[in-house]
């Protein structure tokens, strides 16, 4: 048996998700223990700032790695507190870090890059834990998107006979994965769908401050503004064979500003852009059903905080009426803890020197062992 823990801060910037996992075999990793680290409002304003900031000095990167980096090292700490484990029986911490910028086809002309602010240095000192890090660029070196990664730990936990299955995560982006029925040779296929939270949080944090719409209740006073909605699926990103992955880099509150006539309500705005999650996932699933020739039928596992927006579920199912939404919850993954979950997973996979990257899904040249390791 072997304990990882996993680290994943997402693009919502809302705290820090740690996951302690057990391995025994490939394609049975357990949950063993999980820690939720809220992120302090001033290093959220920096991180936020750094997203969006056209030039950075050097000092407030690395004000933001130290303190991000601390956080983590509480976090990871505070795990191994409450789940009462031995320090020295944890293999490896697998440390996404906080993704700053992705542009896997670079910008200009520029070279491709993917930025995940990381020091795992500093966490390897501070915990006393070997950690595997920059799980990302190896995949864009072979000429990958570098994301979603997750899709292949989708596979180790919910491939299974005689069903087809869809798995959703809905953080600040969506991305999608279509699992193949287990006695099927096909690949699964998946890619990012597009935005999920990140342009309702946006929106909603301009006309009503606050982190998010709880319970999408002000999307649900709304109506949607169906010609809105047309031109911003047009947005050709939405029609792109996959692999494709997306960010803040494409859909932010700018490109928004840009489809709107001034005359619309606002809470009308919040109501069309969860329509355009829904929308634009369903697009998704029609694109990986055509892409595998899959029968519609399907089960679909939403994960990721957009599964506590009952309005934004509501909307998915009905644009997706012959798939049945089963929460990650009934196969005993809590839906939140998928993505932390898959970095203790790609930890694993690191030390056990198994590719971590499906070359099918970011179009890299092949499959390649992801991150660097460094020992404590
Ligand atoms: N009670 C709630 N009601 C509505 N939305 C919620 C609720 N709780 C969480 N959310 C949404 O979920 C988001 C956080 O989701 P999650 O933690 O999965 O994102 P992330 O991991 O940061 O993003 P990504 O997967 O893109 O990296 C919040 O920003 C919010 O939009
Ligand atoms: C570059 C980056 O951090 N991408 C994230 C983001 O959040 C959701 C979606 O966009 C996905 O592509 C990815 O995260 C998950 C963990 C992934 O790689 O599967």
């Amino acid at each position: 048996m072997s304990l990882y823990i996993g680290l994943m801060s997402g693009t919502s910037l809302d705290g820090i998700d740690a996951a302690l996992v057990e391995i025994r075999d490939e394609n049975a990793p357990r949950l063993v223990a999980t820690q939720d680290t809220p992120m302090p409002e001033t290093l959220r304003d920096l991180l936020w700032r750094l997203c969006h900031a056209d030039r950075v000095a050097f000092s407030e990167l690395a004000d933001a790695e130290d303190t991000f980096c601390r956080l983590q090292a509480a976090a990871v700490e505070a795990l191994i507190t409450s789940s009462g484990v031995e320090r020295t029986t944890i293999s490896a911490i697998g440390s996404h870090g906080q993704t700053i910028e992705h542009a896997p086809k670079g910008h200009g002309g520029g070279p491709a890059y993917t930025l995940q602010l990381d020091n795992p240095s500093l966490l390897a000192e501070l915990t006393g834990c070997p950690v595997v890090a920059d799980f990302r660029r190896r995949d864009l070196a072979a000429g990958g998107q570098a994301a979603p990664l997750a899709p292949a730990f989708h596979e180790a936990l919910f491939r299974a006979h005689g069903e087809w299955r869809l798995v959703l995560n809905l953080g600040g982006f969506a991305n999608l994965t279509l699992l193949p029925p287990a006695e099927d040779e096909r690949e699964l296929l998946g890619f990012d769908t597009g935005p999920a939270n990140a342009l309702l949080d946006a929106w909603h944090a301009q006309h009503r401050g606050g982190r998010f719409d709880a319970g999408g209740a002000w999307a649900a006073s709304g109506r949607v503004d169906e010609a809105l909605l047309e031109r911003l699926l047009a947005e050709p990103f939405f029609h792109l064979p996959p692999p494709r992955s997306t960010g803040r880099e494409l859909f932010h509150l700018d490109w928004l500003q840009r489809q709107l006539q001034g005359e619309e309500a606002p809470q009308d705005v919040q109501a069309t852009l969860a329509e355009l999650t829904a929308a634009s996932v369903a697009l998704g699933v029609e694109m990986a059903r055509e892409g595998l020739d899959a029968p519609p039928a399907a089960l679909l596992i939403p994960c990721g905080g957009g599964t506590y927006n009952p309005d934004l579920l509501a909307r998915l199912a009905r644009r997706l009426p012959e798939t049945s939404l089963v929460s990650g919850d009934d196969w005993g993954w809590p839906a939140e803890w998928l993505e932390a979950g898959a970095f203790a997973w790609l930890a694993w996979r690191r030390l056990a020197g198994l590719p971590g990257n499906l070359a099918s899904v970011t179009g890299a040249t092949g499959p390649r062992v992801l991150g660097g390791i460094y020992a404590p």
